[in-house]
């Protein structure tokens, strides 16, 4: 079963950013292997397998710590291969979830108990079909007993669509990849200021993630992606988050060197504090609390 996109970096350079002891890949994904945990029947996209011995080493050689496992469409609501990798992970990954409404507390029970702390409601249409609101309404009263959070994926066009929704949910909420800006505009335009608006919610968090999905000025550095992830991270540094998004699904315009992923760490987060605040003290605050010394 041949992969839709590109298949993900095999030798990535070393990054030249030293990450600090601790640090956390707050974004990032397994896909199988298809043979043990098969692809969604209804999925939209076709992965290549991503293990979780191969997330681990990347993990390593990067110099991260942790990392966070954020359940891919590929996989629907089949949490298996996600929950496998934090089975294995001696404590060091936590995970987000595909929940249905119908999700019994049992099954959510043995998420939480295996290291998942939040659900996924993705808007993104090429990736899953839309939902109506009362159905992520039903979710959120079936998690919200386990101190969950949710995550949403959207498009910066759905914003406004989804501004009273997703400003009326009572839990915490992390956007992923800054609601996928049109990096080509203006960031102080008024597309990212309302975005910002957003932000200014003390219940909202950010992952300032993906500059290969989202720069059009493209790799090594990816520039145009830098003055939007800084405003976002100078706006609300104890509430953003960065991760890798290994294995980059449904990447086609070229594959990421997750070293030069690192090395835009400290052009976007540029002192020492807001580098530990975004890759250790928000990240251990949202998903290992208990490790947190007050
Ligand atoms: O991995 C990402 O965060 C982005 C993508 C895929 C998914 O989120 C997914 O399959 O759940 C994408 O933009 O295609």
């Amino acid at each position: 079963m041949d992969p839709d996109w590109l298949p993900w970096h095999a030798s990535p350079s070393k990054p030249t950013y030293t990450a600090p002891d601790g640090a956390v890949d707050a974004h990032c994904h397994v896909f199988g292997p298809g043979s043990e945990f098969p692809f969604a029947p209804e999925r939209k996209y076709t992965p290549c397998d991503a293990s979780k011995a191969q997330l681990f080493a990347l993990r390593d050689y990067l110099g991260f710590t942790r990392n966070v496992v954020v359940q891919a469409t590929c996989h629907g609501a089949d949490n298996r291969a996600m929950v496998d990798v934090l089975k294995h992970s001696n404590g060091r990954a936590r995970g987000v979830a595909t929940v249905v409404p119908d999700v019994s507390d049992e099954e959510l029970g043995r998420l939480h108990d295996a290291g998942v702390r939040g659900v996924r409601f993705n808007y993104v249409k090429r990736l899953v079909d839309p939902k109506p609101d009362a159905y992520y309404l039903r979710i959120i009263e079936k998690i919200k007993k386990f101190g969950w959070h949710v995550v949403i994926y959207f498009e910066a066009a759905d914003l406004a669509e989804k501004w009273d929704f997703f400003t009326s949910l009572p839990v915490t909420i992390v956007v992923d990849h800054m609601g996928r800006p049109d990096v080509t505009k203006d960031p102080n335009g008024p597309e990212f200021a309302r975005f910002l608006e957003f932000m200014e919610r003390e219940n909202v968090w950010c992952k300032v993630t993906c500059p290969d999905r989202l720069s059009k000025s493209g790799p090594p550095s990816y520039d145009d992606f830098v003055p939007f992830a800084k405003k976002v991270v100078e706006k609300i540094p104890d509430r953003v988050l960065w991760g890798t998004d290994w294995p980059h699904p449904n990447l086609k315009s070229h594959t990421p060197d997750d070293g030069k992923l690192v090395d835009v760490i400290p052009r976007i987060a540029t002192t020492e504090k807001a580098q530990r605040k975004l890759l250790i003290e928000n990240p251990m605050r949202l998903y290992w609390p208990e490790e947190v010394k007050v």
